[in-house]
């Protein structure tokens, strides 16, 4: 196998001078050496084809012994030496101290066809940030991460992206649901392919000790690489680059809206200075329509990462940025800009997707009205997002059978003897009202329904879908990860033979662990 490496963070960056692979506090590095652990019988899950293709690696590339042992952290690729980062985190609201690559370890940096990647393993053993824990990965997340960051890039939503999925064919110790009960589980590792991983925590880590040299160092790292078009730094510049992470994060924010990703984790250790989607835990997908809903046990009590808090908690993060490198500016007022702009800005996008999501492109004054009735009469009783979005492209605008509108959705309800009463009477003024509005719109139905379309996912990854492929892997096979996989580089796109999944949650997952209740425990 050939990696053309052009590895720059580790070359152009302070290393932690320390070798050894022994848990410690680092100062005034961005990265401590580490070499990821022997695994006892390593093999090859799943690899991505389009990400392989990306980084230029060929079939037989993929299907190679080196591969296999290169992914899983067996061999280290010539003539580079593995790395954990640095950094740092808010945890809950609560300042972490150093957190770090606990069981992150980077490979390199690669160039192919003018892009630039870095490589890094997702379980892969101890490095100096591994604190209490074994730097370990378990088959159920790893398969989770794996399939999830590679239907949200073809969801067309900014993610870090996975390459390969690989068995340890070590036994990892946990304890799922905190509560003393736990087992052995299969070891697991996962490749994940950023053009950077760095987070908010990279930046504060810093900001925390005092230690505004290195910080600038890094900062100055980032507007080379990944921010060129601002130019020199300057004060000027760093303003201008966190005005670009506040406008990523914005976005990628939007999107998770969108298609009803509720991240479950957002620390400012979980939040990419890319506006990429990092750290697939306990994320979960939208079933019913709920602003309040998560799907991460330990945030039950106060719901802080809930889906319609998410924009919110960015902006908090955001917020957190900016104190961390105020040092290098010195003034508060290019910082608070950018963060009173957030609102607004996010309140317009926000209004253009939900917009795009019901088929309207006009301008119309009542839009707003428009769709905040309908997100509450999406909680009135359960409703399932992505098949109320996807099958409300089905309305005919000049339909005169009132009755029919309902019919469109119905399928959406979880509970549809609940649609009595008050409750459709909202529906009924709701799609009157839409009916009315639509009619301002130039656009045919057929072609309203084509653009829905390209907004509305049809297949994502439900939290029971992951759960049956993990059951299957457990007993050995693997065939339901490479149906979701296959399934999920269309989530657009009709699929008939794959109806089985345009369909709301079943029963039995309502309530079960893995489908809507899922611990950091990974
Ligand atoms: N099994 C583990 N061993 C060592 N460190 C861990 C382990 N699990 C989590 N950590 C560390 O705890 C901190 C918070 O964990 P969190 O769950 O956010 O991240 P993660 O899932 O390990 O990884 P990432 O953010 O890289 O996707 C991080 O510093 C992480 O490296
Ligand atoms: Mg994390």
């Amino acid at each position: 196998m050939k990696f053309n490496i052009q590895e720059t963070f580790n070359k152009e960056l302070p290393a932690d001078p320390i070798m050894e692979n022994s848990r410690r506090q680092v100062e005034k590095a961005c990265f401590s050496y580490a070499t990821p652990k022997q695994t006892a019988n390593p093999s090859m899950v799943h690899v991505s084809p389009e990400m392989a293709n990306e980084l230029g690696f060929s079939k037989e590339d993929t299907q190679s012994e080196e591969f296999l042992k290169i992914f899983t952290g067996n061999k280290v690729i010539d003539g580079t030496t593995p790395y954990a980062m640095c950094y740092g985190g808010h945890q809950f609201g609560n300042w972490a101290g150093q957190l770090g690559d606990g069981r992150a370890i980077n490979l390199t940096e690669i160039e192919h066809n003018g892009k630039h990647w870095a490589l890094q393993l997702k379980g892969a053993g101890e490095t100096p940030y591994s604190r209490t824990a074994d730097g370990l990965a378990v088959l159920r997340s790893s398969i989770r991460e794996y399939l999830c960051s590679e239907a949200m890039y073809h969801l067309g939503v900014p993610t870090t992206r996975a390459l390969s999925l690989a068995l340890t064919g070590d036994q990892v110790l946990r304890d799922v649901l905190y509560n003393g009960n736990a087992a052995y589980e299969k070891g697991a590792v996962v490749s994940r392919i950023a053009p950077s991983f760095l987070r908010f925590g990279n930046y504060q880590i810093f900001a925390a000790r005092e230690d505004t040299a290195t910080m600038r160092t890094l900062v100055d790292y980032t507007l080379k690489h990944f921010f060129p078009e601002l130019g020199e730094p300057s004060k000027e510049t760093y303003a201008q680059f966190f005005q670009a992470v506040a406008d990523a994060t914005l976005e990628m924010l939007v999107h998770w809206q969108r298609v009803g990703f509720v991240h479950g984790v957002m620390n400012t250790d979980n939040l990419s200075i890319l506006g990429l989607t990092i750290d697939y835990g306990p994320y979960g997908w939208l079933e019913g329509y709920d602003h309040g809903w998560t799907p991460n046990t330990t945030d039950r009590q106060h719901s802080r990462y809930r889906y319609g808090n998410q924009p919110n908690i960015g902006l908090w993060n955001l917020y957190q940025l900016a104190n961390a490198i105020f040092p290098l500016i010195e003034e508060a007022e290019p910082l608070e800009n950018v963060l009173e702009g957030f609102k607004t800005k996010f309140e317009e996008k926000y209004l253009d997707m939900m917009k795009s999501k019901i088929g309207l492109y006009e301008k119309d004054d009542l839009d707003q009205q428009l769709l905040n009735d309908l997100e509450e009469n999406l909680q009135l009783t359960e409703t399932d997002m992505t098949l109320f979005f996807r099958n409300l492209a089905e309305f005919e605008k000049d339909s005169n059978d009132v009755d029919s509108f309902l019919k469109i959705v119905e399928d959406a309800f979880y509970t549809p003897d609940e649609v009595t009463g008050e409750v459709l009477d909202k529906w009924t003024l709701w799609f009157t009202t839409y009916q009315t509005r639509l009619k301002k719109e130039t656009l045919s139905d057929a072609d309203r329904k084509e653009k829905m379309n390209k907004v509305n996912p049809k297949y994502v990854l439900r939290n029971y879908m992951a759960q049956l492929a993990i059951d299957e892997a457990d007993k050995g096979d693997y065939a339901l990860i490479d149906e979701l996989f296959v399934l999920l580089k269309k989530p657009y796109g009709e699929q008939p033979e794959n109806e089985k999944w345009f369909a709301k949650r079943p029963d039995w997952a309502r309530n079960k662990v893995g489908c809507s209740m899922l611990s950091c425990s990974s």
